[in-house]
C-alpha cells in the first residue's frame, strides 16, 4: 500500500495540500511538508504522479526545512541560512545549509540528486509564499546548495515566473559509451550535473522530431543508477534542440539539468570557450544556459497551474 500520509495524532484528519506547476511543461506535483512529518513512500509518488488515476506529473517534490529533512546536503556544513550569505556560486564548500530543501522523486518513486526545472517551481513556490526574501536565495539539493535569482514576477495569475538557477560546474567526459536510437549508433557524452547524462549529437541526416522515445535508448554499457539521455541537433549559432529520455521517467517535454548538459556538450563540440549563452529548446519551450566562472547557469520560466488537496 502506497504512504504519503504525515504522521497523525488521533483525530487529525487535515488534508494533504499540493501545489502543481511546470518548468517548460516538465510537471511537477509540489507537497509542503515544513516540519518533515509526511511519510512518502515510492508507490506513493507513483499513484500521484499516474496522468490516470492520480494528479499527474513527471515528479514529486517535498518542500521541506531541510534541517528536518533527514538528507544531507553535500557542502555544507549543517549551520543553518535561510538567505544566499554564505554562498559563492553552487555547491559551496563548507557554506551554511540552506533553510529550504527541494527533496525530488521521478514519477517512477525513485529519489533523483537534482531537478533543474523542478528548481525553478520550487523557488517560485516559496516565492508567493513570501518565503524568498528579495528573490535572491539559496535551496537545498542532493547534489548540493543551489543559488536561486527570481528575474522576473508574474504579472497576472497563471503567468510565469522568470527564474535562473546556479547549476554548479558540470563535468563532461569524453564518449565512453554509446546510445542506439532509431537504428543509430551514436557516441555518447557523460555530463555530470549533479545527476547523470548522456549526451549523443545527431547526423545531419537524422532528425530530432523522427527519434522514437516510446521507448528507452539503448546506452551501452549502461552506467550503474542509469542515466537521462539527451539527443542534440544544431540549431544555429550557440542554439540547439533536445529530446531527453529521463531516468525514472520517459520521454519529458524538458529537462533542465539535461539542458545544462547539452549546453556544455555543445559548446565543447562547438570549440566555444567564450562563456557566452547558449539557448537550448526543448519540446515544451526554450532555456538559456549560462557560464559563469565557476558555474553554469540555466534560466527559464516556473509557472504555477494549481493548488489542491489530496484525496488519494
Ligand atoms: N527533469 C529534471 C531532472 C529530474 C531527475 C532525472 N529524471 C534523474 O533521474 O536524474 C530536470 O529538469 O533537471
Amino acid at each position: 500500500m502506497s504512504n504519503h500520509r504525515r504522521e497523525q495524532s488521533e483525530g487529525d484528519a487535515a488534508p494533504q495540500r499540493f501545489t502543481k506547476g511546470h518548468g517548460t511543461r516538465n510537471d511537477f506535483v509540489l507537497i509542503p511538508d515544513p516540519e518533515g512529518r509526511l511519510a512518502l513512500d515510492a508507490d506513493a509518488v507513483a499513484a500521484i504522479s499516474d496522468r490516470r488515476g492520480g494528479i499527474g506529473a513527471d515528479g514529486v517534490i517535498r518542500i521541506v526545512r531541510t534541517a528536518v529533512s533527514g538528507v544531507e546536503v553535500p557542502g555544507t556544513d549543517g549551520a543553518e541560512s535561510p538567505g544566499a550569505e554564505g554562498v559563492e556560486g553552487a555547491d559551496p564548500e563548507g557554506a551554511a545549509q540552506p533553510e529550504w530543501l527541494m527533496d525530488y522523486r521521478n514519477a517512477d518513486g525513485s529519489i533523483a540528486e537534482m531537478c533543474g526545472n523542478g528548481v525553478r517551481v520550487f523557488a517560485a513556490c516559496l516565492d508567493r509564499a513570501g518565503l524568498a526574501g528579495s528573490g535572491d536565495f539559496v535551496i537545498a539539493t542532493r547534489a548540493g546548495a543551489r543559488r536561486v535569482e527570481i528575474l522576473e514576477r508574474p504579472a497576472a495569475a497563471g503567468d510565469a515566473w522568470q527564474v535562473r538557477v546556479g547549476m554548479g560546474p558540470g563535468r563532461l567526459t569524453e564518449p565512453e559509451r554509446t546510445v542506439t536510437i532509431t537504428g543509430r549508433t551514436l557516441p555518447a557524452w557523460d555530463v555530470d550535473m549533479g545527476n547523470p547524462h548522456a549526451v549523443a549529437l545527431l547526423p545531419d541526416d537524422l532528425e530530432l522530431e523522427d527519434l522514437d522515445l516510446t521507448v528507452q535508448p539503448a546506452l551501452d554499457p549502461m552506467p550503474e543508477g542509469g542515466a537521462n539521455i539527451e539527443l542534440v541537433a544544431r540549431r544555429g549559432e550557440r542554439h540547439v534542440a533536445m529530446r531527453v529520455f529521463e531516468r525514472g521517467v520517459g520521454e519529458t517535454q524538458s529537462c533542465g539539468t539535461g539542458a545544462a548538459a547539452v549546453g556544455l556538450a555543445a559548446a565543447h563540440w562547438a570549440g566555444d570557450d567564450s562563456g557566452q549563452e547558449w539557448r537550448v529548446d526543448v519540446p515544451g519551450g526554450s532555456l538559456v544556459i549560462g557560464f559563469r566562472e565557476s558555474e553554469m547557469t540555466l534560466a527559464g520560466p516556473a509557472v504555477i497551474v494549481a493548488d489542491g488537496s489530496l484525496a488519494i
